[in-house]
């Protein structure tokens, strides 16, 4: 695991973009699968990617999956795919069938099953389990990453793909890729900012231990190739 401390936030961002392209050249071939998150490191993210990299990446390369979902409509201001879709997708004008979404408005448990079987049928398999080219992974003030919490670490090592999760505070019901698909191969980019999270990101370079035995810390000790951006 690696840490990248950069002097704002933006910065970060570019040098994680900077890394996402090369991943992306790398790979030379179409197409590019990428997981993304939400929250909001995201919606920077996303603003950062219309304002600077319209003409910078190949975006008809790419297809998108998420890494996590909130079960509500993609309407409502808290979908992960909806805020995606406000301020990355309709400017940049991906098409549809580019994304694969997790639908928010249906039954959680059948949604995380089905969504299993899509990512199954598009990706190709690693350790007879799906692998993307790339996971936009986030982490929260709580430790908490993708929508993995320090009460449901279970999730963590689940043989499933996406399955339901459930927030600790306002119960909200949430559909996630599970630690086990989170570390299957992918290279993870992490981006982490903020004063709320200045306590977590000083034990992100620690190993999981009884005393470090977050959700973040887990994948991160984990993850053969994991890289987090935070500032300075
Ligand atoms: O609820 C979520 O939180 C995490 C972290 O988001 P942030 O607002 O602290 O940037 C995010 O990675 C996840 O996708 C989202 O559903």
């Amino acid at each position: 695991m690696k840490i990248e401390y950069c002097k704002d936030s933006k910065t970060a961002l570019r040098i994680m973009t900077e890394h996402l392209t090369q991943l992306m050249q790398e790979k030379g071939l179409e197409p590019f699968n990428l997981a993304l998150s939400g929250g909001e490191t995201a919606k920077q993210m996303f603003s950062l990617w219309v304002e600077e990299y319209r003409d910078k990446i190949d975006w008809n390369a790419l297809r998108f999956f998420w890494v996590d979902e909130r079960c509500v409509p993609a309407s409502d201001s808290d979908s992960n795919y909806g805020q995606a879709n406000r301020l990355l997708f309709k400017p940049l004008h991906i098409p549809e069938e580019h994304i694969h979404r997790i639908k928010g408005e249906k039954e959680p448990g059948a949604e995380a099953m089905r969504y299993s079987w899509e990512v199954k049928e598009y990706l190709p398999l690693f350790n007879l389990m799906p692998t993307f080219d790339c996971i936009i992974l986030g982490i929260g003030n709580d430790a908490h990453t993708a929508s993995i919490f320090p009460n449901t670490m279970e999730l963590l090592s689940d043989s499933r793909s996406y399955t339901v999760s459930q927030h600790p505070a306002s119960h909200q019901f949430r559909i996630t890729m599970t630690g086990t698909l989170i570390l299957n191969n992918s290279p993870l980019l992490i981006p982490v900012f903020g004063e709320d999270k200045k306590a977590v990101i000083e034990h992100l370079a620690d190993r999981f231990s009884p005393s470090n035995d977050t959700p973040a810390a887990y994948i991160l000790s984990h993850a053969v190739d994991a890289t987090v951006y935070t500032t300075e």
